[in-house]
């Protein structure tokens, strides 16, 4: 059977008190899935930990059968990463940027030149590839964080938070590149605060609280299991509240 996308088992991370406690997730490939919590649930410390730029105090990270912790390199080559804070460098422009990160990635010349163009234009950003992203509004920069993300083929793609501070253009653009991923086969994990989203776009919906996994499923197995014909917000309320109620 192929290894899945991306494999956690018994991840825990603690800083002054635990905010990962013996978290699991098993996400198929070229599954769309979302990843639902509340403020301070634990899920940017979780993908900060898949994508190797935190290290877990206990716990086993595979991504597509590549131990993450073990061979970091190897897990990056195949994983893209898009923060909720896009870091580029303000003096380049978004074709000199994405020229930049494919030399990182070894691919030189016309093949860096084609793949950044091919990017700038699916994420409409082909009026702005010559200016400096120093001018450029939060949303313009994500844009340009997602495409330099993607410079390297990525077979996962992760995302924290990618619609925040879009506009409903930028917005649809940015869901529209990553569905068209999908149709690719690539995975994509996101977390979100608009349920309106995930409630569209993810084929499996998880949600966590405290650092843990307190439910997960399509919408329908969701509903099934609130027994309620109700929307995911009132699912998701239900969830959390309802064990913050058994807490
Ligand atoms: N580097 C750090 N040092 C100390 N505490 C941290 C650090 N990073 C995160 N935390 C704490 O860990 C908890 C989980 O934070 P995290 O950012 O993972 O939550 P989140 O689910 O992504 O929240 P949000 O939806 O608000 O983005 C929070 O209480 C946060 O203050």
């Amino acid at each position: 059977m192929a290894a899945p996308a991306l494999a956690i088992s018994g991840l825990s991370k603690s800083f002054d008190r635990p905010v990962v406690a013996d978290f699991g997730l098993s996400v198929a490939a070229g599954e769309f899935y979302a990843l639902l919590g509340p403020n301070g649930a634990g899920k940017t410390t979780i993908l900060r930990m898949v994508a190797g730029l935190m290290r877990p105090d206990s716990g086993d990270i595979s991504i597509f059968g590549v131990d993450a912790r073990r061979d970091p390199v190897a897990a990056k080559r195949i994983t893209a990463w898009v923060s909720d804070e896009p870091m580029v460098y303000d003096r380049l422009t978004p074709l000199e940027y994405l020229e930049f990160v494919a030399g990182l990635w070894q691919i030189e010349g016309p093949r860096a030149a084609r793949r950044a163009n091919d990017l700038i234009d699916w994420l409409g950003l082909r009026p702005h590839a010559n200016a400096l992203c120093g001018s450029f509004s939060k949303g313009m920069l994500q844009k340009v964080a997602l495409a330099g993300a993607l410079v390297h083929d990525p077979r996962l793609i992760i995302l924290d938070e990618p619609l925040t501070g879009l506009d409903a253009g930028s917005a649809r653009q940015v869901k529209d590149v990553l569905l068209d991923k999908v149709s690719q086969g690539v995975t994509v994990i996101m977390t979100t605060h608009i349920l309106e989203v995930a409630e569209r776009m993810a084929q499996r919906i998880g949600v966590i609280r405290e650092g843990r996994l307190i439910a997960e499923g399509t919408l329908a197995e969701l509903r099934a299991r609130i027994g309620k014909t109700s929307s995911l917000e009132d699912i998701f309320l239900d969830l959390v509240g309802q064990d913050t109620q058994a807490a």
